[in-house]
């Protein structure tokens, strides 16, 4: 890639990828959409909001003009929230690469890079793995997946991005890897409630493993390939994230279960609005999702935690 590569999005993902992709080499353009929130960036070199202790190099240039950031640019790593993607994405020229790095959902329920292909990009990449920002950004060692049904493209972001201190994988299993973030977030829920429930060791290994062959299954139904539901982005991000004390989705399903607000600060908290928008989709499509149902249900303010895992528990009995 010649010239800068821009970094949409300064929220703590985005700037812990700026932070990795200078480290892997220099030519950084770090955008934020809020001008005066860019301006404080660019002064005290760290987002004390979002990814507090995390010095920005000199060398990421940060900004709020979006044009600008994307000028003379090949691709864009794309790390807005779930939410913000069809504006971010409507508002960037169709010939720019595009690397989607939430995991999170369409409007509809569907993939956001299905939604940015019809918008009309013809570059399309999904970033994802078992990668919590605050580690990423101090440099600790990790491991992540670029997927693209154009491998030049994934080839393209793991030779820009990789460093010693992390690693790329390519993959032209799309949906695998970009669902398998999607819905571990959701089983992250799961398994926050169940430490807030305080239900124990087992009750925990086996939501997650119930949970990992819910992902499997629908996933595999998408035409996902096994390995990518093992791999570093389906039972990857799954360990991660449903053991980590860096993960708001666990984080959120734990205050649920106490009772209290799920949404943690100002932080996006993807499972809340994922599980809803799955589940519908996935029942539309005639898929049974049980684990997700239920969390959409506790999400909406129709269960409580606990009824939700009565109604698990009480569930037909079946072969493993
Ligand atoms: N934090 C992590 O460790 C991590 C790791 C991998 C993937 N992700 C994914 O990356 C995405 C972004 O998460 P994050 O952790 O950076 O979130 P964050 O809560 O740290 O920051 C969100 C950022 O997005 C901005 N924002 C909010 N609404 C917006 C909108 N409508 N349009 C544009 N910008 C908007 C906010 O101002 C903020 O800068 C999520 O989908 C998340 O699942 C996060
Ligand atoms: O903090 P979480 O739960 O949103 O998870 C962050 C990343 O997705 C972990 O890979």
């Amino acid at each position: 890639m010649t010239g800068q590569l821009p970094v949409l999005g300064a929220g703590g993902w985005g700037t812990a990828l700026a932070v990795a992709a200078d480290r892997a080499g220099p030519g950084v353009r770090l955008w934020a959409r809020r001008p005066d929130f860019a301006a404080r960036l660019r002064e005290v070199r760290e987002n004390r909001e979002y990814l507090p202790g995390v010095r920005l190099p000199a060398g990421i240039e940060i900004g709020n003009d979006l044009a600008g950031a994307v000028a003379g640019a090949d691709w864009a790593l794309l790390v807005v929230p779930s939410v913000g993607m069809p504006e971010l994405l409507g508002a960037l020229p169709r010939d720019l690469g595009v690397v989607l790095c939430a995991k999170g959902l369409a409007p509809d329920g569907g993939q956001l890079s299905e939604f940015a292909r019809e918008l009309g990009f013809g570059r399309v990449a999904v970033l994802s793995g078992p990668n919590h920002a605050e580690e990423i950004g101090r440099g600790l060692p990790a491991a992540t997946v670029v997927a693209s049904a154009d491998l030049d493209f994934a080839h393209a972001v793991q030779r820009r991005l990789m460093s010693p201190a992390l690693r790329l994988y390519t993959s032209s299993d799309v949906v695998g890897v970009e669902l398998g973030g999607v819905l571990k977030n959701v089983m992250a829920l799961a398994a926050g409630m169940s430490d807030g429930l305080r239900l124990g060791d087992n009750a925990k290994a086996g939501l997650l493993t119930r949970g990992l062959r819910e992902i499997s299954r629908y996933l595999q139904a998408l035409g996902a390939q096994e390995e990518t539901v093992y791999g570093l982005s389906g039972l990857g991000d799954l360990i991660a994230t449903a053991t980590s004390p860096h993960s708001r989705n666990r984080a959120a399903g734990e205050a649920l279960a106490r009772g209290e607000e799920a949404q943690q600060g100002g932080k996006v908290v993807e499972g809340l609005r994922t599980a809803g928008l799955l589940a519908a989709w996935a029942s539309a499509h005639g898929h049974d999702l049980p684990i997700v149902r239920v969390v959409a249900q506790i999400a909406a303010g129709d269960l409580t935690p606990a009824q939700g895992l009565a109604e698990l528990m009480g569930r037909e009995a079946k072969r493993e």
